[in-house]
Order: structure tokens, then sequence, then C-alpha cells
């Protein structure tokens, strides 16, 4: 690697992409990049960092995914402001040892997903850093004029609704962490339903699905009150749209969808599926409010379009705070959930 030099790294890692550029003017090898938008639209943007052995590790998951890991992330921010991503700016913070291989595996990854997704890579940055590999992802995309979803307008009555299965990363990530084979594989018939609940779990955390389409139907129908996506975990999430919306939001317990593969690692392992889902994170499904009499509606067109959507609860107050309901009891569920600077 250190034979490439500066700007032979940066010709061998975007010599990767493969993926075709649009509405850019002046994309990789100028100052800056030059980008074309819709008058009709305005720029969504977002940035996030992920770092080796807070983010990730070697053994948690693939580098090709990590790649694709990365812009998952910052496409599911976009999407839960009910934009489309478009342009990507990718900065590397790497260690002079590292493998170029492992490099070229994550932009493989990046192309992967930005195919997917029709979004692209036009500039970044690489540096060399004594500290551990450093990956930043920032995306720009366009949303609808004056209508993106945000946070803050969660409204009494509102259902609170999530658009898919939560609490598989972090169960993934648990699976990955731990070494020891499953207490509950015996038959040949357990060792097929195992395999196919580790290859979820496994997909669940590495290869993350971020709901694009369902924050263009949430924009689209008008009724959509805040959305949030779920990186930090479900509990986190729903106390940010009750901060910013200054409502009481209780959810229950009971409708919080879990997939039967989670719950059954779970009950193999001992281990509690909704703490997974609450506080686990990773999961980059959406969450927000809907007013109450649009639901079954909306419900229906996400049914339609071959998507899911979940009523877990009701905004039943103002002023904030997170209530769990498990059969009578309702309990307030802390904003805790990952979180950099607090344990
Ligand atoms: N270092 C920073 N400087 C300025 N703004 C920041 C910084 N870090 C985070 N933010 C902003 O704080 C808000 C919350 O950040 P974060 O919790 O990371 O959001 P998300 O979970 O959606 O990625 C975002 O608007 C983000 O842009
Ligand atoms: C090795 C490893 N340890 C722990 C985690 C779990 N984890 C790391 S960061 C994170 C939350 C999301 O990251 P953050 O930087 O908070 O993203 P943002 O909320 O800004 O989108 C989680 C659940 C992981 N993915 N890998
Ligand atoms: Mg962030
Ligand atoms: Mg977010
Ligand atoms: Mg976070």
């Amino acid at each position: 690697m250190r034979d490439l030099g500066e700007f032979g790294l940066i010709d061998r890692l975007t010599a990767r992409l493969k993926h075709i550029q649009t509405d850019v003017t002046v994309g990789i090898g100028d100052d800056a990049a030059v980008l074309g938008y819709p008058a009709d639209c305005e720029i969504v943007a977002t940035t996030d960092a992920l770092v080796e052995g807070v983010h990730f590790r070697s053994d948690t998951i693939s580098v090709h995914n990590l790649g694709y890991k990365a812009v998952a992330a910052s496409i599911s921010d976009i999407a839960a402001m009910g934009g489309l991503p478009k342009h990507i700016l990718l900065s590397l913070a790497i260690p002079p040892d590292s493998d170029i291989s492992r490099l070229e595996g994550i932009y493989d990854g990046i192309d992967e997903i930005s195919q997917h997704y029709k979004c692209s890579v036009v500039g970044g940055d690489v540096v060399k850093t004594e500290g551990p590999l450093v990956i930043n992802v920032t995306l720009l995309g366009t949303v609808k004029r004056g209508q993106a979803l945000l946070r803050s307008g969660a409204k009494v009555g509102d259902v609170v609704f999530v658009t898919g299965y939560v609490g598989g990363s972090a169960a993934g990530l648990s699976y990955r962490l731990r070494s020891q084979h499953p207490p509950f594989v015996e038959t040949a018939e357990d060792t097929a339903a195992w395999k196919d609940c580790m290859e979820y779990l496994g997909s669940c955390h590495e290869r993350p699905n971020p709901q694009v389409q369902a924050g263009q139907l949430l924009l689209a129908s008008g009724v959509c009150s805040s959305c949030n996506d779920i990186s930090d975990g479900l509990a986190s999430e729903l106390h940010e749209i009750s901060k910013a919306s200054n409502v009481t939001i209780e959810i229950q317990a009971a409708a919080v969808p879990i997939h039967p593969h989670v719950q059954a690692f779970a009950r193999g392992f001992s281990c509690d599926a909704l703490e997974w889902a609450l506080y686990g994170g990773e999961d980059y499904q959406l969450v927000g409010t809907v007013r109450k009499e649009s639901f079954d509606t909306l419900a229906a067109q996400f049914h339609q379009a071959g998507l899911q959507m979940f009523a877990i609860g009701h905004v039943t107050g103002t002023g904030r705070g997170v209530l769990l309901r498990q059969g009578n009891a309702s309990t307030d569920i802390s904003a805790s959930g990952y979180n950099h600077f607090r344990s």
C-alpha cells in the first residue's frame, strides 16, 4: 500500500466504483464536485463517521458489507427525511499497515449499495492515521421543497408506527460476538433452522435495508407528522421524537415487531429480544407518527407496495416522555440506547 502513494491509492479505490453517476457535472478528480439538483427540491445533507472497534470489527462484519453498511446508515437518515439519496463524499483515515484488498472490498460494498439506491461517490479524502480505520460518509440527497419529514410534528392522538422488524441487528451482533454453539441445535432439522436463523441475523447486522421507498410513501401521504430512523434503538429514537414534538408517547411491548428468528435466538441463549429491539439500534427502520384516521389507508398502501407498517402505540399527551405498556403496567422507558458518551 505504501508503494501506491496517496494518488495511486485514490485511483485504485475509485476504480472499483462502477456505478454510473447522474446529475454530476464534475465528479472525482477536481478540487470539488459540481452537482446538479432539480429546482423544485431542497438538498438534504447528513454525515456519519464509522470507527473500527466502535462501529465494526473484522470479526463482526465482512469488508464488503462494511462498505455497504456505512452507506446504508447515511441513506437511512435521508430516507427518514422523505428524501432520495444522490451524492456521496467518502473520507477514510487509514492506518499505514492496512491491506489494500480490505479497502477495495469496502469500495466494492459501497458500489453495490450505490447501484441499488441510485446514488454515487462524487469525491472524498484519504489521510493516514496512527489510530484505527475511520470511514466517514457524507450523503447529499433531494427532498421535495418544503416537504421534508421532521421529528417535531407529532400530535396527541397520532398513531406511532415502525416500518419493519427491530432488534435483528443487535441479535446479529450478539451472535457474532459469542463463540459457543447454540444450546438448542440437536437434530438435523434444528441445524437447518439454525442456519436460516443465522443468515437472517447476519444480514440484519451487516446488510440493513434503508427504507427509502417507505420514506417516499410517508412524504407523499401528507399524514406523517414525525419521522426518525433507528440507529440507536427504538427507545432512543422515540425519545427524540418526544423531545422535538414535546409529546408523551406510549408504546405496547406486545406490538413491537420482532422477527421469529430473533425470538428463537433470544430463547436459545436466554436473552431478552425486547431489549435488543428497544435499546440495540442499527435496525435502520423508520419510526414516526401519523394521523390516527389515516393509519389504515397508509398501512394498506404500504402493504400494496410490498412494505411493512406496524402500529406500536399512540401519542397520549403533551410534555416529554416515552412509556412502555406491558399488560396493565405502564413504565417509563429511559432514553438509553446506543450513546457514544454514556455507558
Ligand atoms: N459534531 C457535530 N457538529 C454539529 N452537528 C452535529 C455534530 N454531531 C452531530 N450533529 C448533529 O446533531 C444531530 C443529531 O445527531 P445524531 O444523533 O448523530 O443523528 P442521527 O442518529 O440521525 O445520525 C444531527 O442533526 C447532526 O447533524
Ligand atoms: C463491534 C461493534 N460494537 C458495537 C456495535 C453497536 N453499535 C455501534 S455504533 C451503534 C449506534 C449507531 O452508531 P452512531 O454513531 O450512533 O450512528 P448515528 O446514530 O449517528 O446514526 C451501535 C448500535 C457494532 N455495530 N459493532
Ligand atoms: Mg449521526
Ligand atoms: Mg438518524
Ligand atoms: Mg447515534
